[in-house]
């Protein structure tokens, strides 16, 4: 764990919650600072339509809301989309951009990520930047060369520690049971950290690593205590509050 850098639990809900998920919400809310013992920052992803109700659950509780992804442009003929701007209008403070899903689902490529976290600062908000390598890539023993790739390509580089957050999620762990060992995982982050660092110097000392990918309450222990690792992004278990706070009470002193 890095004693210098304060944790942050995020939940992204996907494409999953409609109004009467709010009530779970609420309850991760009432009881995020016990749960942590106020020993970490707390987020919950929602899908665009819900951010706005979110936001105000949530209010003046221990939790932040967040958007999970943006048009890189502020306004115009953009048919179903949403910009960070509007996304920001709703109350949110985070705007995840590049998960795997969304470079996937909808072709978006490095540079696209680095548009729309562009856009996701020019909003006012702090960016959320996805990476993690493919199961193939993986096993081709080409996860490092991915990462340096994807973080080149999709880190802006007036990037800093207030305004980013870098999430490593390996696509081959998401949504699976499949976690990669400490060791990957320690090796993962700290060339994350090594990239950043020779790319935004001490802001790269200090930008928030979070991994993600089948994160629950009984193995959030041992992955958050792994070296550079300062939190998780966390999908299905961040739809139930028994197990977003189980794993926030991971952090609990
Ligand atoms: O993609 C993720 C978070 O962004 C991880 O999802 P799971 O926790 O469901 O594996």
């Amino acid at each position: 764990m890095s004693p210098s850098i304060r944790p942050l639990v995020a939940g992204n809900w996907k494409m999953n919650g409609l109004s009467a998920d709010l009530e779970e919400l609420k309850a991760m809310a009432t009881g995020f600072e016990e749960a942590c013992g106020g020993a970490v920052d707390g987020l919950i992803c929602t899908p665009a339509t819900l951010i706005e109700r979110a936001a105000r659950t949530v209010e003046g509780q221990g939790l932040s809301v967040g958007g999970e992804d943006c048009h890189a442009k502020e306004s115009g003929a953009h048919t179903g989309d949403v910009s960070a701007e509007m996304i920001a209008d709703c109350g949110a403070s985070h705007i995840i951009v590049g998960h795997s899903e969304r470079r996937t689902d909808h072709g978006e490529s490095s540079q696209t990520v680095a548009e729309k976290a562009k856009a996701v600062w020019r909003g006012g908000l702090v960016a959320i930047i996805c990476v993690g390598e493919t199961e193939a890539q993986r096993k081709a023993g080409e996860t490092l060369e991915v990462l340096d790739e994807q973080i080149a390509g999709s880190v802006p580089g007036n990037a800093t520690a207030d305004n980013m957050v870098v999430a490593y999620e390996p696509v081959w762990a998401i949504g699976t049971g499949l976690t990669p060992t400490v060791d990957d995982v320690a090796e993962a982050h700290a060339h994350i950290r090594a990239r950043l660092v020779e790319r935004l110097g001490e802001h790269g000392e200090a930008v928030r690593i979070l991994y993600g990918g089948s994160v629950k309450p009984s193995n959030a222990a041992e992955l958050m205590a792994v070296d550079n690792v300062n939190g998780a992004l966390i999908g299905g278990a961040s739809l139930k509050a028994q197990d977003f706070l189980g794993i926030a009470a991971t952090y609990r002193g």
